[in-house]
């Protein structure tokens, strides 16, 4: 089962169908009993809890009280515990009983040398950025990586959106972040700025919860198991065999790049067609290239568009691919053309996967993707009744129905001229083989987004790096390693 994200909303009708333990606490007490195994856990591996200082920024509401019932737990294990009230008429009342019982002060500020820094200014109640008492506190902080406290969110780091993950300006950039019963959108929307996610059981049921309000993301061991791999009987035709259109006789990198990536990632056969045929068979010799359409021989899927040109012909050959009845994957050029052309998609109802990035998702839509990333791409989804591969550092994969599939990269090395042509590869390559166009993009991100960080390993890539190990990429996920990035 992926991993499931939801809305703020779906969360708290979950705790309300808990009923008593809402009502008596438990579910609070669960939590905040979290959040102090996690600092445990992070104390004890810096050198134990005895005599440790944690600091508290507690808010108005539930969230604040996490923190504070957390900090008398800690307390219990001899850290020794502060607390800025940012409201203090209304700091959780219980909460703040409790820790101060447990010998927890209240301060003016947060003092220097801290451990940890828990945040419980705003949970899923909270709207817009910091307020500036609470921006005062985070901004005094000496980041982690440079001697200061580790920050541990409560729930989500208080500035972003729990249901869209915008991250106003300020907000908190956390460390880790503590979440209970199941994870919040933002904490895939804003996994950056969420540090190491840990979910906590608190005992309530969210299975029930709407699509709408879900984000769904593959396990490592759910993209190796789908990944296509040869039988006893198969052979080169019956794997599925992709057709790469991209690039051009005097820009033949697209091309190159699009068709090494669908040789890399599938088995079977990889065609191409284009001008640049001889620059991809002096490449890749195995990839079967031609320079016209009407020479290209069968295929049982599409991937059209980098670096094709805008052209009449390219117009054409566009209108022709989307007028079978194919797996189609559209990127780049391709989709400049659709933009002007939405009509080549109207009335299709083979499976279609259009790849923008944020211009492209612009020129299609004739509005910027904005704040709220997953209800745009929803709504192109939806409109154009085709599945949006929406591209960047957080990608999102949404069909028509309003299935969700993210993919965090887990580094921006990515962000790099060309990586996009080796991801329409994979996708494409994947298409072929059979998978739906929603499973081939998200599939086709987790590995690219593994490529690119084994290209890198801390320094700058290009796509032919990045390309060069998408190959033990796919081993990486086939060997099921585990969730890497979070
Ligand atoms: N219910 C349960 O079973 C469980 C709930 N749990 C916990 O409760 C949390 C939800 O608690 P919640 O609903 O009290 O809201 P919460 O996130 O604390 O924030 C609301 C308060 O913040 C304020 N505020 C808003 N924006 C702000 C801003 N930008 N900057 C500053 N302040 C701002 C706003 O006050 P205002 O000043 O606007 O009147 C309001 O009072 C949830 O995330 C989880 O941690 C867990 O224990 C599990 C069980
Ligand atoms: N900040 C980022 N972090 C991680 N991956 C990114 C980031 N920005 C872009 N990418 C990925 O890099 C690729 C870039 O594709 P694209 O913008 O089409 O570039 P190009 O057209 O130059 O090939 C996509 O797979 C995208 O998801
Ligand atoms: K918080």
């Amino acid at each position: 089962m992926p991993i499931r994200h939801l809305t703020a909303d779906a969360v708290r009708t979950a705790e309300h169908a808990a009923g008593d333990l809402l009502a008596n606490g438990t579910l609070m007490r669960r939590a905040s009993g979290g959040v102090a195994a996690t600092v445990i856990e992070e104390l004890r591996r810096t050198g134990g809890c005895y005599g440790r200082h944690v600091g508290l920024v507690v808010g108005a509401g539930d969230n604040g009280g996490d923190a504070l019932y957390a900090a008398a737990a800690l307390a219990r294990r001899g850290v020794r515990c502060v607390a800025v009230l940012l409201a203090p008429q209304r700091a959780h009342p219980a909460g703040l009983t409790a820790f101060r019982a447990s010998g927890g002060r209240v301060v003016a500020e947060l003092p220097a040398g801290l451990d940890v820094v828990l945040d419980g200014v705003v949970g899923i109640g909270g709207r817009g950025p910091l307020r500036p008492a609470a921006a005062a506190v985070f901004a005094a902080l000496v980041p982690a990586d440079q001697g200061g406290p580790i920050v541990v969110a409560v729930d989500v780091p208080s500035g972003v959106d729990a249901d869209t993950g915008q991250v106003h300006d300020p907000a908190v950039r956390a460390d880790i972040t503590v979440t209970f019963g199941v994870r919040r959108l933002a904490h895939l929307l804003a996994g950056p700025q969420c540090g190491r996610v840990r979910l906590v059981d608190i005992g309530i049921d969210t299975s029930g919860a709407d699509e709408v309000d879900t984000l769904w993301e593959l396990t490592d061991a759910e993209v190796g198991r789908m990944w296509p791999v040869p039988g006893p009987s198969d052979d080169k035709y019956s794997q599925g065999v992709v057709g790469v259109i991209a690039g051009s006789a005097r820009y033949p990198g697209a091309a190159i790049l699009a068709s090494g990536a669908a040789v890399t990632a599938t088995s079977g056969m990889t065609r191409f067609v284009g001008s640049a045929a001889a620059d991809v068979v002096s490449h890749h010799p195995e990839v079967v290239a031609v320079a016209r359409y009407a020479d290209a021989g069968r295929v049982q899927a599409w991937a059209v568009g980098p670096g094709m040109g805008t052209d009449d012909d390219a117009l054409a050959l566009l209108g022709e691919i989307l007028a079978t009845d194919l797996p189609v994957l559209v990127d780049a050029d391709g989709l400049t053309l659709l933009a002007a052309h939405p009509e080549l998609v109207a009335d299709r109802a083979a499976p279609t996967l259009l790849t923008p990035h944020a211009g492209e998702f612009a020129r299609l839509t004739g509005a910027d993707v904005g704040s709220d990333r997953l209800g745009a791409v929803r709504g192109l989804a939806r409109d154009w009744r085709v599945t949006v591969l929406l591209k960047g550092r957080i990608t999102l994969v949404a069909d028509p129905t309003g299935t969700v599939l993210g993919n965090d990269a887990g580094s921006s090395w990515a962000a790099t001229a060309g990586a996009g042509d080796v991801l329409t590869g994979i996708a494409g390559g994947l298409l072929a083989a059979g998978l739906s166009p929603q499973l081939a993009g998200a599939a086709a991100a987790r590995v690219h987004a593994r490529a690119a960080a084994r290209a890198a390993r801390g320094a700058p890539i290009g796509a032919a790096d990045l390309l060069a190990e998408v190959r033990d990429a796919v081993r990486d996920v086939r060997a099921g390693l585990g969730q890497w990035s979070r």
